[in-house]
């Protein structure tokens, strides 16, 4: 059966842990669906991981629409959530439904993710949620915010930076989000959210008291060279595909093949 949003927030309460990848392409969308992931994320991570980007910033919706199409007809089973990339929902409530609307209305997918969760940035989650859209949060390291963070540093490390990013939280589930991702925080902070919150926190770098975690996928198959500290990498895809256009290579090259 397919997941819903409302899923989500029941396994909160059984203490069920939910699992959430990102995808970007049909192949990967297809194998991650099939092993039984429970969300499947078209990331903005995409300007990075597969398009060469230094930061999510340039990414653009049209590009976003396309990679969310493509994974859209490959899940099956998965809640299928795309981010809304930088400055396509930031400028104006109305910008966010029609930026949000063409997702959902175009590709298929069953909610959006934006960051932030400041006042204005509650209104438009409440907005979006009005005219029937799910909304993801995401708090603590916005990758958007890069230039203003300066880097992709740990947030919420003292007293007042942990009130805003719990207060943001707070806020966000007030404006009617189905869940929260929480990025690189401590994970006593982490645990206070989670704790105070009833719908589901994803953790990404925030330790192990969130109500469920999110990686790259890419970071986790050893694709990419570079991972983030907090990323754990279950199998080699850079050495396995290195080996085995090599051995292709090779063997074109002494005619062993075809
Ligand atoms: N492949 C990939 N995986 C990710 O998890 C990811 C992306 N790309 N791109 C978008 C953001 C950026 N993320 C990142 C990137 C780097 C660090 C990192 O290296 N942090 C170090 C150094 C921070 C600094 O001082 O600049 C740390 O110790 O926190 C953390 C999260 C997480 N997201
Ligand atoms: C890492 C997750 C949470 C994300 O926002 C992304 O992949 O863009
Ligand atoms: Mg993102």
């Amino acid at each position: 059966m397919a997941v819903t949003t409302q899923q989500l927030i029941d396994w909160k309460q059984q203490g069920h842990q939910i699992t959430m990848l990102t995808a970007y392409e049909y192949a990967i969308a297809k194998i991650i669906d099939q092993a039984g992931i429970d969300i499947i994320l078209v990331g903005d991570s995409l300007a990075m991981v597969g398009l060469g980007y230094e930061t999510t910033l340039p990414l653009t919706l049209e590009e976003m629409l396309h990679h969310a199409k493509a994974v859209r007809r490959a899940v099956v089973r998965s809640l299928l959530v795309v981010d809304l990339p930088f400055l396509t929902y930031q400028e104006s409530p109305q910008q966010a439904i029609h930026s949000a609307g063409r997702v959902l209305k175009e590709t298929g997918a069953s909610a959006v993710k934006l960051e932030g969760g400041y006042d204005e940035m509650a209104n438009t989650v409440s907005a979006l949620v009005k005219v029937g859209i799910p909304v993801m949060g995401h708090v603590g390291l916005t990758p958007q915010s890069v230039h203003q963070l300066g880097g992709y540093r740990q947030q919420g490390k003292t007293t007042v930076a942990a009130e805003r990013i719990l207060s943001e939280a707070i806020a966000l589930q007030q404006a009617g989000a189905f869940a929260i991702v929480l990025e690189h925080i401590p994970k006593d902070l982490a645990a206070e959210i989670t704790q105070q919150l009833t719908i589901p926190t994803i953790g990404i770098g925030a330790g192990p008291y969130c109500d469920g975690q999110v990686l790259v996928t890419s970071d986790i198959l050893g694709l990419t060279p570079w991972q983030p500290p907090f990323a754990k990498k279950y199998a080699n895809l850079h050495d396995t595909i290195t080996n085995a256009v090599t051995q292709f290579c090779t063997e074109v090259q002494q005619g062993k093949f075809p």
